[in-house]
C-alpha cells in the first residue's frame, strides 16, 4: 500500500470510530479483518496515522475549521508530520487508492493555520470539561503541558537486572541504535520511525530471552522511588499484567518474597509467562478468589506495598489518545472511589514501620494530592516522605526536581521530566 493508501484506511477508520463510537482499536483490528491484503507493516502505519490525528485532534480541527475524519487525518499529515500542500496534491493525484486532493480551503487552512487565539483546551489537545482540573495541576502552563501529552511517546525498554545489564542489551540491539534514558539506571530508549513507529522489539531474541522488558521510564522511575530491597515481604497490590512486579522482583534480586495481586483476574495472567521469562524465582501471584480474602495473611506484615492505581490515566495521552477523548465526566468519581478503597486495602497490610507507595499515571490532583489527604485524614499513623528525601532513598537524588507544588510526592509529565505522567507518594507508617 502507498502512503496515500494508508492515509485513506485512516479516514475511512475515523469515520466508522465516529459512526459507531467505537474504542479505536477495535476499529483498527475489524478494519485489518476485512482488508486481509493489508499486511502487519500496512497495518501499523495506517495506526500510526490514525493515532498521529487524535494526539492532536483538537488542534488540528481548530488549524482546519473542521473536526471530520478528512479534516483529521490531512491535518495529521502536515501539522505533525510536515507535508504541504503540494505534497499532499501531488501524493494524492499518483495514487490509485488515495483521499481526493486537498479543496482550495484546505489548502488556505494547512497554509495559515495557527493556534492564536485558541483557548488553552485547544493548544493542549485535551477535553474542554478537564480545563478545571489541568489548570489545577498546571495552572497557566496548562496548554504547554498538554501539548507534550499530545506528542508522540518515546519506546523505553527496562534492562532486567536479574539477566542482563545495560551494556549487554545496548550490544543484543545495536542495530536499532538505542540510547541509555537519562533518569532510570535500567533504562534504554529506542529512536522510532519518521512516522513515528518504533520498531517490534519484542521479535527480537533479547526479549525472548528475558534480557528486557518494554516500559516507560517514567514507569520504571516509580517502581524504583518504590524501593523494594532484598529480603523484604513486598506487596504489589495492583498488579495488572505485571509491569511494575517485573521492576520490583529485579530490585530485590530474588530474595525475600514477593506477593502480586488484582481483583481482576485476567489481568494477572500474562504476568505467569512474563515473570518465568524474567527469572523471577521469589513472586507469588495470589488471584482474587471469589469472597475469600486471599492476602489474610499478610495483615500488618508487608515492608512495602504499591498501589499502582486504578486511575484515569491522563499521564498515559501520548500512548493512548483514544482514552483522552473518550474520558467522560463521572469517570474521575469513580477513580475516586477505587482509589480510596484500594489505599485502605494496602494500609492493612502494611507493617508499623513499613512503607505504602501510592502511584498513579495520572496528573490530576482529583486522582493524586487529593486522594494522599484523603487517606491521611482516614489514617494518622501514616505520615507522607518528602519528595526530595524518598528520591534520595531511592538513590535518585535527581528526581528531587519532580517534587510536587507543596514537596510531598513526585510528579513526572512529558513536560517535566520526558516521561509519561506519573505520581509518586511515598508514605510510611508510624
Ligand atoms: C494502573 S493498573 C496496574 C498496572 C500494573 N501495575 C503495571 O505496572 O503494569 C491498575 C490495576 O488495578 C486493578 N484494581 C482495581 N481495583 C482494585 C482493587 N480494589 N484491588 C486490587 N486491584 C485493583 C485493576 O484491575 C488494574 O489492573
Amino acid at each position: 500500500m502507498t502512503p496515500s493508501a494508508h492515509a485513506l484506511a485512516a479516514i475511512e477508520i475515523l469515520t466508522a470510530v465516529e459512526a459507531n463510537h467505537r474504542p479505536v482499536a477495535s476499529a483498527l483490528k475489524d478494519w485489518g479483518a476485512s482488508h486481509r491484503f493489508a499486511g502487519s507493516g500496512d497495518r501499523a502505519r495506517i495506526a500510526s496515522v490514525v493515532y498521529d490525528a487524535l494526539r492532536s485532534r483538537a488542534s488540528i480541527a481548530w488549524r482546519m475549521g473542521s473536526d471530520a475524519p478528512r479534516a483529521l487525518v490531512l491535518g495529521a499529515l502536515a501539522f505533525v508530520r510536515g507535508a504541504t500542500t503540494e505534497d499532499l496534491a501531488r501524493a494524492f493525484a499518483d495514487a490509485r487508492h488515495a483521499p481526493e486532493p486537498p479543496t482550495d480551503a484546505e489548502a488556505a487552512a494547512i497554509a495559515s493555520a495557527s493556534l492564536d487565539g485558541a483557548p488553552a483546551h485547544v493548544r493542549g489537545d485535551y477535553p474542554e470539561w478537564l480545563d478545571a482540573s489541568l489548570a489545577r495541576a498546571f495552572g497557566e502552563e496548562r496548554a504547554e503541558h498538554g501539548a507534550a501529552l499530545a506528542r508522540r511517546a518515546p519506546l523505553d525498554i527496562r534492562v532486567n537486572a536479574l539477566k542482563a545489564d545495560r551494556a549487554k542489551v545496548l550490544r543484543s540491539l545495536a542495530h536499532l541504535n538505542p540510547v541509555e534514558t537519562p533518569l532510570s539506571a535500567f533504562g534504554l530508549r529506542i529512536p522510532l520511525g519518521d512516522d513515528g513507529r518504533g520498531p517490534p522489539v519484542q521479535a527480537e531474541p533479547a526479549y525472548q530471552k528475558g534480557l528486557f522488558e518494554v516500559q516507560d521510564e517514567g514507569s520504571q522511575l516509580a517502581a524504583l522511588v518504590a524501593g523494594a530491597a532484598a529480603g523484604q515481604q513486598v506487596v504489589d497490590l495492583c498488579a495488572g499484567a505485571g509491569g511494575k512486579t517485573l521492576a520490583l522482583a529485579a530490585q530485590m534480586r530474588n530474595r525475600g518474597q514477593l506477593y502480586a495481586y488484582d481483583s481482576d483476574v485476567r489481568r494477572l495472567s500474562p504476568l505467569h509467562d512474563r515473570a518465568d521469562r524474567a527469572d523471577v524465582r521469589n513472586l507469588q501471584i495470589r488471584a482474587p478468589k471469589g469472597e475469600a480474602d486471599v492476602l489474610s495473611d499478610l495483615r500488618d506484615r508487608a515492608d512495602l506495598v504499591l498501589v499502582d492505581a486504578p486511575c484515569t490515566g491522563t499521564g498515559t495521552w501520548r500512548r493512548n489518545p483514544d482514552a483522552k477523548w473518550r474520558m467522560r465526566p463521572g469517570a474521575l468519581e469513580q477513580r475516586n472511589l477505587e482509589q480510596d478503597e484500594v489505599l485502605d486495602a494496602a494500609a492493612g497490610l502494611v507493617k508499623p514501620g513499613g512503607r505504602l507507595v501510592y502511584v498513579t499515571c495520572s496528573v490530576l490532583k482529583e486522582e493524586n494530592e487529593d486522594r494522599v489527604a484523603a487517606f491521611r485524614a482516614r489514617r494518622p499513623d501514616f505520615a507522607a516522605t518528602p519528595a526530595a528525601a524518598a528520591a534520595v532513598e531511592a538513590g535518585l537524588p535527581q528526581l528531587a526536581a519532580f517534587a510536587n507544588a507543596d514537596g510531598d510526592a513526585l510528579l513526572l509529565s512529558p513536560r517535566r521530566s520526558d516521561t509519561d505522567g506519573f505520581f509518586v507518594a511515598v508514605l510510611r507508617r508510624a
